[in-house]
This record gives C-alpha cells, sequence and structure tokens, in this order.
C-alpha cells in the first residue's frame, strides 16, 4: 500500500489544520482497484457499450483527476462514487477526508466546534494535497468554489459542474435531513423549506462561482434530452453517463485542437 503525503499538524484551535488527511491508494499512481474488484460493490452493471466510453473517457484524461462541484444535494458525493467505478478510479470525498482528520468529527461539529473560516481552511489543504495526485474522482464541498485558490488545485484536473435545480436538490436533501448541513439551520420551517431557502440564499451569494468549471451538466439539459418530465427523476448512472459524454466532448476537442495547432505533439508523445 503506497501512501501519500500526510499533513503533519495539530488539531487545536491554534492551528488552522487538523491532523494528518491520510491519502492512501492501492497503486503507485493512485489507481483504484480494479473494475471487478469495484463491482462488488454492485454499485452499476456496466454494459459493454458503457464500458468503452469509460475506457475512451481515461484515455482522454490521461491520469488527470476529475473533481465535481455543485451546490449541496446537487449529487457530487453519490455520482462521483458511480464515476469512479466506471473510470477505474479512485473516488475521494473531501469532507469524508476532513471529518476523518478530525477524528471522526462531522463537518457540522466542525463548524460549530471551531468554525466555518477553519473548515475552509482544511478544505484548502485537503484539496492541496488531492491536486497532486491522478486518477481520482473527488466529491468537492458545495463551498468549495468560493475561494479561488482552491479553483488553483482543482484546475489541475477536469472540473464538473452538476447544475441541478435548487428544487431538486432541496428535495434529496430534506429525505435525509438538513442536520449534517451547518449552512441549512439558521432557517426555519420544515426540512424542504429550511433546504430551498438554504440553497437560494447560498445560491445568490455564490452568483457564478459554479460556471467556472470546466464542464457544465445541467440535468435539466439530460432530461430533456431523455424525455423526463421530471428531473428528479434521472437515474445516477444516467448522470454518470452524461458526465462521462461531456469530458469526453471537451478533452476530444482539446486533443483534436492541439493536433491541430502542434503536428509535432503526436511526436512528442512517443
Ligand atoms: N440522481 C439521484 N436521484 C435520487 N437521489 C439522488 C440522486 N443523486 C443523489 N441523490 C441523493 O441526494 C442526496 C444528496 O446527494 P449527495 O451525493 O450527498 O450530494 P452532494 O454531495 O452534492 O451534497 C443523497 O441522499 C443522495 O442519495
Ligand atoms: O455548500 C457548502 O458550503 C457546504 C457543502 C457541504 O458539502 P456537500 O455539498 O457535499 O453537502 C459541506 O462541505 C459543508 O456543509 C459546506
Ligand atoms: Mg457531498
Amino acid at each position: 500500500m503506497v501512501k501519500s503525503r500526510v499533513l503533519k499538524c495539530n488539531k487545536n484551535l491554534g492551528q488552522r489544520k487538523l491532523v494528518g488527511f491520510e491519502l492512501s491508494c492501492s497503486h503507485k499512481n493512485c489507481q483504484a482497484p480494479a473494475l471487478e474488484s469495484e463491482k462488488s460493490r454492485g454499485l452499476v452493471e456496466e454494459p459493454s457499450i458503457l464500458k468503452k466510453k469509460s475506457q475512451d473517457v481515461v484515455r482522454y484524461l490521461n491520469g488527470r483527476c476529475i473533481y465535481l462541484v455543485g451546490m449541496m444535494g446537487s449529487g457530487k458525493t453519490t455520482v462521483g462514487e458511480i464515476l469512479s467505478e466506471l473510470l477505474g478510479y479512485s473516488f475521494f470525498d473531501s469532507d469524508k477526508l476532513i471529518e476523518k482528520a478530525a477524528g471522526g468529527t462531522s463537518v457540522a461539529q466542525i463548524f460549530e466546534q471551531y468554525s466555518e473560516s477553519f473548515f475552509r481552511d482544511n478544505e484548502s489543504e485537503v484539496l492541496k494535497e488531492l491536486s497532486l495526485m491522478r486518477r481520482l474522482v473527488v466529491a468537492t464541498g458545495g463551498g468549495a468554489v468560493i475561494r479561488p485558490i482552491n479553483w488553483k488545485y482543482m484546475k489541475q484536473g477536469i472540473t464538473v459542474w452538476l447544475d441541478v435545480p435548487l428544487e431538486v436538490s432541496a428535495k434529496r436533501i430534506a429525505a435525509r435531513g438538513t442536520d449534517s448541513r451547518p449552512l441549512l439551520h439558521q432557517e426555519s420551517g420544515d426540512p424542504y423549506t429550511k433546504a430551498l431557502q438554504g440553497l437560494s440564499t447560498l445560491s445568490k451569494d455564490r452568483g457564478e462561482a459554479y460556471a467556472n468549471a470546466d464542464v457544465r451538466v445541467s440535468l435539466e439539459h439530460i432530461a430533456e434530452k431523455l424525455g423526463y418530465e421530471d428531473v428528479g427523476n434521472l437515474t445516477r448512472l444516467s448522470i454518470a453517463v452524461e458526465v462521462l459524454e461531456q469530458i469526453e466532448n471537451v478533452l476530444q476537442g482539446d486533443e483534436e485542437t492541439l493536433e491541430i495547432c502542434s503536428p509535432l505533439r503526436s511526436l512528442s508523445a512517443g
């Protein structure tokens, strides 16, 4: 087992960082376990056409990581896991890494016991560490987009914005409750109302930050393409496939552009 860098620091209010983020991978360049071993998780059955698409995207990515951005409840963690399985990449959720480094303290407790700013410092540290690695799918926390430094780290890979109607995200969050999302706690009313109000406020504050992503995956666009009346009924897999297709479109375009612009490139590729 190869361990990448582990942050050495102490967990206290004086220091701004938590004790070691342990980012360990099964192979030197952070390849995920072979897809077969992932199949045991049974997250997705993979028809041959999807396998071919996944393999094409892996080639275009050439080891670059995928960073999923989007509001709370947009499906970053859920779709990210499926994407990692399809690509044979390792999956990391930045929130989970922070919670693990904090000895299991939840995100909500970190906000309460330390501060949002403390959480954000650690979020940036996690993204900095992950930016040194390859062949990862990273589900970021919804607020990762608000710090420019985080874009510097995420832009080492391909950034994908899951653009989901706030009503759909609010419904998903309400189904599990808002306790785990501290930025929704100050709202009043039933879980759906709290979630929708909180998301609406955050969305206004964050403006176009998410639009800095390399790829925008609009669930409304997918629903239209697939003939779904209700965006909320789109399956996790159909969204993951759209992410792959959009990444392929962007990277294929880049590859063709590079081929046109620098004919020597194919020689340098060896
Ligand atoms: N396509 C989907 N259809 C139905 N529920 C979903 C879908 N994607 C995510 N969810 C659910 O929505 C909630 C939020 O998803 P999550 O992946 O945690 O979002 P994020 O990480 O962006 O906050 C979870 O309970 C998850 O199971
Ligand atoms: O939008 C945000 O600022 C946050 C989103 C959360 O992650 P999810 O987007 O996975 O819920 C988590 O990082 C924290 O509660 C802050
Ligand atoms: Mg998440």
